[in-house]
């Protein structure tokens, strides 16, 4: 006979029920923060105390629950509680699903509201004009580089980077039946298509590609078009109502990509921190050599540089770099005073939480 479950599950239904009572108490002294932080005009989000509060929370746990889990967990309550201060509205690269989207709910929760647009460009101007607070968009996968739209935005918009986020991305061929035979060319956005390349000439060589301004966007038309394969996210399999053929046909597995949250404003630091700047370089010899070697002599991580082209002036560049560190942290603001006497231009794109890496479907 069946054991009675009743006895254990009344237990687990007591401790949901305080669950409950907590989660409201908490959202409440949440907002009784944010009425105090408005009366002293100081920013909602506070990253060194949420970094603080993770890393209390995972000693405390002793790792009984999934490390992850756990982290997943206290993610969602602490956005909801923030998002209690302050309503929050975040453009991304559109349309839904894409996985700049989910990275978005990622960082800001399911409580935010996400409006879709149709180019990183978009999204840059929206929060430009101060029309959502945040926006989302890639900045470099691990396998193919950087985002070229999204660095050259840089140039051409008045924002600030907020944060990060890291995810490590899968691919998924998709079409409306799930039977390879009915696809005739595969659309995506031309990174995954650069992502997938070895797979798609090995198992569709005949099938021509077609690059689209989003996996979201080549989702929608396999939806439409049987004869269409789309690679895309798995969220966009539930959005779009479409069948898998193939999960994970990215040519290299730990295929991670990092996006930015953009905004008006940098957060204060956290602890664990990159500053990001934008840098024109003198042209004469050595003049490059000399910016590294500032950094280099003043002890400080370079993460990342990349230059790109000035639109309009051939031949001349700027520099994208990340230095790991606040620029509150007074080696970095010393660091970049120098680097501004130096460099024909300087411009501070914010300093921001680095982030770890999660998987998109945790
Ligand atoms: C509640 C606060 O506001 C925000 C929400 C937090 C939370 O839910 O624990 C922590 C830091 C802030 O980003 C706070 O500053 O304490």
């Amino acid at each position: 006979m069946a054991q009675d479950l009743t006895p254990v599950r009344d237990g687990i239904d007591k401790i949901d029920n305080t669950i409950v009572e907590l989660l409201k108490e908490r959202l409440s002294l949440a907002k009784t923060i944010g009425k105090l932080k408005n009366e002293s005009k100081r920013a909602k989000w506070d990253p060194l105390r949420e970094r603080q509060i993770y890393e209390r929370l995972t000693k405390l746990n002793d790792g009984v629950f999934p490390k992850d889990a756990l982290h997943s967990i206290f993610h969602e309550i602490i956005t909801t509680c923030r998002l209690s201060q302050q309503k929050i509205a975040v453009s991304y690269l559109g349309p839904e699903a894409t996985f700049t989207h989910l990275a978005g709910v990622k960082y800001f929760g399911h409580s935010a509201t996400y409006s879709p647009m149709e180019s990183i460009a978009d999204v840059f101007s929206e929060v430009e004009k101060g029309r959502t607070q945040y926006g989302i968009v890639p900045v470099e996968n691990s396998i193919e580089g950087a985002v070229f739209s999204t660095l050259d935005s840089f140039m051409k918009f008045r924002t600030k980077i907020c944060g990060e986020v890291r995810m490590e991305i899968t691919h998924n061929l998709v079409c409306k039946s799930g039977d390879i035979k009915d696809i005739q060319t595969v659309a995506s956005h031309t990174q995954p298509l650069a992502q997938c390349r070895e797979w798609l000439r090995k198992h569709l060589p005949t099938c021509p590609t077609l690059p689209v301004f989003s996996t979201g966007a080549a989702a929608q038309m396999a939806a439409n078009n049987p004869n269409i394969g789309a690679i895309a996210s798995s969220l966009a399999i539930k959005t779009y109502e479409l069948q898998v053929v193939v999960k994970g046909i990215e040519d290299y597995r730990g295929n991670t990509t990092r996006f930015l949250v953009i905004g008006k404003e940098s957060p204060t630091p956290s602890g664990a921190d990159r500053t990001s700047l934008l840098l024109g370089i003198k042209e004469r010899p050595g003049a490059l050599n000399e910016i590294l070697s500032v950094i280099a002599r003043a002890g400080i991580n370079l993460a990342k540089i990349e230059s790109r082209p000035i639109k309009g002036k051939q031949w001349k560049y700027l520099f994208f770099l990340d230095l790991m560190g606040h620029i509150d942290d007074q080696h970095i603001k010393d660091c970049c005073t120098t680097l501004k006497a130096l460099c024909s231009y300087f411009e501070w794109l914010g300093s921001y939480p680095v982030t770890e890496e999660s998987s998109p479907d945790a």
